[in-house]
């Protein structure tokens, strides 16, 4: 059976921040969304992934093959998309293309020119000289015809139009279908969470906070206005309020404590994703 990425104990200390310990398997055939708040360390474990930054300790396998200095084979399994191209400013999309190219053995020179096409990238203007959004355009394109079996995004819509968040939301869900693709989204945009994620991560601090499926949490996050003030603890609460809403993510066990206490609940619903994740990560306070 085909390998995605695997993370054995990953740790890193920098300066006071320390990532991890991580331990997190990311199956073929699903997106995972990382998400946090800003400095949690998404694109600091993005970049442990790609050995762009060394980890202390651990070990990152890419379909089976170990991620390490020593060797350059896992290299072609994966295509990583910083949230900015360092060092490019000078070059046109078509000289990077050219570059970028001749390092992927699985490069799709077919996709590469529909993409443009359909982004409208200007390939002969110098990078440096396109606006946020149309370089993160030109970075997208240069990313996916990579055709690797791995795809690693940082941020790769965060300066985009909503028209192009949608191609590119369009051009990722088909590029799944090519087969058992992993990926893996760094991303506070729940629109593109919401569209294209299977599984979430969610990172605080450093640590691995929750991963889950996406749909177990949709299902599973609800909140319950209450006809009277419950002073005690409710089983799965995450949040309350003044005792008379309660927000709880076990709404089974939740609704069966409800009946045996007698208490009863004008009104019940399941809450948005946005509301979800903004109560995962901490920046959400109260239901
Ligand atoms: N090269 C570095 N030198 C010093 N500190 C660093 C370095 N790289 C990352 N950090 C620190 O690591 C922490 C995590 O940063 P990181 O960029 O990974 O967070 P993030 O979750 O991706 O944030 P954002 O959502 O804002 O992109 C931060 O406290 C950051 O200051």
């Amino acid at each position: 059976m085909k390998r995605g990425v695997e993370v054995k104990g990953l740790l890193k200390q920098i300066d006071d921040f320390e990532i991890g310990p991580v331990d997190l398997d990311f199956e073929p055939g699903t997106i995972t969304a990382l998400v946090g708040k800003n400095g949690a360390g998404k694109s600091t474990f993005a970049k442990l992934l790609m050995n762009l930054a060394k980890r202390d300790r651990g070990e990152i396998f890419l379909e089976g093959q170990p991620v390490s200095s020593s060797s350059e084979e896992w290299k072609t399994k994966i295509a990583y998309q910083p949230q900015v191209l360092l060092g490019c400013n000078a070059f046109n999309g078509r000289e990077l293309k050219k570059l970028i190219s001749s390092l992927y053995p699985t490069w799709d020179e077919e996709l590469f020119i529909r993409l443009v096409e359909v982004f409208k990238i200007p390939l002969d203007k110098p990078y440096g000289s396109l606006s946020p959004g149309v370089q993160q355009q030109l970075n997208f394109v240069l990313s996916l015809p990579r055709d690797t079996d791995i795809l690693l995004l940082d941020e790769p819509t965060a300066h985009m139009d909503i028209h192009s968040k949608q191609l590119v939301q369009d051009e990722l869900a088909t590029w799944m279908e090519r087969g058992e693709k992993t990926m893996i989204l760094v991303s506070h945009q729940v629109e593109d969470i919401r569209k294209l994620a299977d599984f979430i991560v969610v990172f605080q601090e450093g640590k691995i906070l929750a991963h889950a499926a996406k749909d177990e949490l949709t299902q599973n996050y609800k909140r319950y206005w209450l006809e009277v003030v419950l002073p005690d603890a409710v089983p799965g609460e995450v949040a309350r309020k003044n005792g008379r809403i309660i927000v709880t993510n076990q709404p089974v066990k939740t609704e069966q404590f409800f009946l045996e206490k007698g208490i009863r609940w004008t009104d019940s619903r399941r809450l948005e994703l946005e509301e979800i994740i903004s109560m995962m990560i901490g920046s959400r306070e109260g239901v």
